[in-house]
Formats: structure tokens, C-alpha cells, sequence
């Protein structure tokens, strides 16, 4: 970890329909660190990293506040949808809990990643093949050649969340977010995916933001911890501050369940 700020997310609130669903929200998550952001389902982690990423609709949501990531000028709350898409995936990259919200049933693996390149201007046929494999290969599939000539329906929830990943870092992205990336998994899947996430991190030299409400996953991998409750942030610190002298009742109220 280093002590650069990455991402810097300044009085972030965001309403719907008149009601305030997000307050306030500010944190900093610096380059190479796991960020964990925990807190009960409905307390607002999703709507931030959807923010973060600019995936709500602003006709529809009432987001105000900043996002500013490093080397960049502009506030990312402002930005326009045709800039946007030389940040997501280069950038930053979003991971779901559900692999089917990433990947089409109907297309395999292969042409999925190649038209993830394509869009992104890579046009030559031996160079996308490369780093289609290379990026399979990184996942520690044994066969990446199987994997990319599979249907998504072919392969196990395991090996698609790990294929999810690999298009996710396709472009080496300096921040990956992942939303419940590993809930609903088995154990076994579970710690493979963390295992290797935290891999690739130190290998691309990455920073992860990690929603969860699964504090056992916090303590075995955040630097930093921030807490969620209905829509604000209760506590924030580094991972033992926060888990052995909390500050809010709430905070408490979760490490004890
Ligand atoms: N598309 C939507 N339309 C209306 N309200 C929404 C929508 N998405 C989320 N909300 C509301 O916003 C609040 C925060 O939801 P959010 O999904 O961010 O919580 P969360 O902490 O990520 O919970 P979970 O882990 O269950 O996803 C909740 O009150 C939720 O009902």
C-alpha cells in the first residue's frame, strides 16, 4: 500500500424520488490498498459504487458531491456518458456478485472478451487472441483454450465469476470494484477468487474496493474499512482500529454477529 490518494469521493449524496438514500458520503482510498465497504443490505454500498462508476441515471437520481480520481481533472459526477468510456475498464472496473449481470448467455466466452477489445480499439486478431489466453491463463484456468470455446452455461459458478474477473482486468484497470464478488459462493470458490484477486492486485499494482457485509472476508483482507449505515458513513479506518476499538455502536453491533 501507498500513501497516494486514488480515489478521492467528497460529500457524495444521492437522492431518489425526494428521498435521500445516500448522505454525505466521503471517503479516500488510496493506490494498492483493499478498501473494504461494509455495512447491512439497503445501506447504500451498491448505489455508491454505481455513483462512483457513473451507472445511475441522472435523470432519474439526484446525485451531488465529487469523485475525483488521480490524474484526472474533472469531477466524475459531472462527466458526460462519451468520456465515461475511456474510464470504465481502463480505469476502473466493476465486479458482481452475479456473473449473468456481466456475461451473455448466448455467446462464448471468447467472442465476449474479443468484443470487450474491439470496443476498446484493439483490432488485430493474433493480439486480442493473446491477451484473451494470457488473461485466462492469469485466472489460473488450467485450460484457458477450453474456457474461451465455452457457453457460460457450460462452465460453474466458480469458473464464471473467475472468467468475470478476467474481462474485468482485460485492461488493467488501477481500481476494481467488487460488489459481493464472492457471496453465494462455496467456501472452496470463495477463498480461490480472494486468493487470486489479492494476486492480481499486488501483481498490477492495483486498489480494490470491496463490498461486502461479510466481516469474517474484511479481517482476512482489508487495509482500510468503512461503515455504512442507511445511507452514511458511521466509521472509517484502518482494518484493526475499526475491528478492535470501534467507535460507533453500530460497528460493534456487526463484528458481534
Ligand atoms: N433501483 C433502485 N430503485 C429504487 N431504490 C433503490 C434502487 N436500488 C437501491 N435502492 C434503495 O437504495 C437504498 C440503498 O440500496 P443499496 O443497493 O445501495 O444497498 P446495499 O447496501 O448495497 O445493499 P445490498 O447488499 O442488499 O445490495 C435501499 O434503500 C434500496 O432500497
Amino acid at each position: 500500500m501507498n500513501n497516494q490518494v486514488l480515489l478521492d469521493v467528497s460529500n457524495l449524496s444521492i437522492d431518489l424520488r425526494g428521498n435521500r438514500l445516500i448522505d454525505g458520503v466521503t471517503f479516500q482510498l488510496h493506490k494498492e490498498e483493499v478498501f473494504c465497504l461494509v455495512g447491512e443490505s439497503g445501506s447504500g454500498k451498491s448505489i455508491t459504487s454505481r455513483a462512483i462508476m457513473g451507472l445511475l441515471d441522472k435523470r432519474k437520481w439526484g446525485i451531488s458531491g465529487s469523485v475525483h480520481l488521480e490524474g484526472k481533472q474533472s469531477n466524475l459526477i459531472e462527466l458526460a456518458e462519451k468520456k465515461w468510456q475511456t474510464i470504465r475498464s481502463k480505469e476502473m472496473a466493476l465486479i458482481y456478485q452475479n456473473p449473468s449481470q456481466a456475461l451473455h448467455p448466448f455467446f462464448k466466452i471468447r467472442s465476449q472478451m474479443t468484443q470487450m477489445l474491439k470496443s476498446k480499439g484493439v483490432k488485430d486478431k493474433e493480439e486480442i487472441n493473446n491477451r484473451i489466453m494470457q488473461q485466462l491463463h492469469e485466472m489460473n484456468f488450467a485450460d484457458p483454450y477450453q474456457i474461451a470455446n465455452s457457453y457460460p452455461c457450460q462452465l460453474s459458478g466458480g469458473m464464471n465469476q473467475r472468467v468475470m474477473i478476467a474481462m474485468a482486468l482485460l485492461e488493467r484497470p488501477r481500481l476494481l470494484i467488487a460488489d459481493e464478488a464472492t457471496t453465494g459462493l462455496d467456501t472452496i470458490n470463495q477463498q480461490l477468487i480472494i486468493k487470486q484477486l489479492l494476486e492480481l492486485k499486488k501483481r498490477y499494482s492495483m486498489s480494490i474496493l470491496f463490498i461486502t457485509h461479510d466481516l469474517r472476508l474484511v479481517s482476512q483482507i482489508a487495509d482500510h474499512v468503512v461503515v455504512m449505515e442507511r445511507g452514511k458513513i458511521v466509521e472509517s479506518g484502518p482494518l484493526a482500529a475499526v475491528k478492535n476499538a470501534p467507535k460507533s455502536s453500530y460497528t460493534k453491533e456487526l463484528w458481534e454477529r
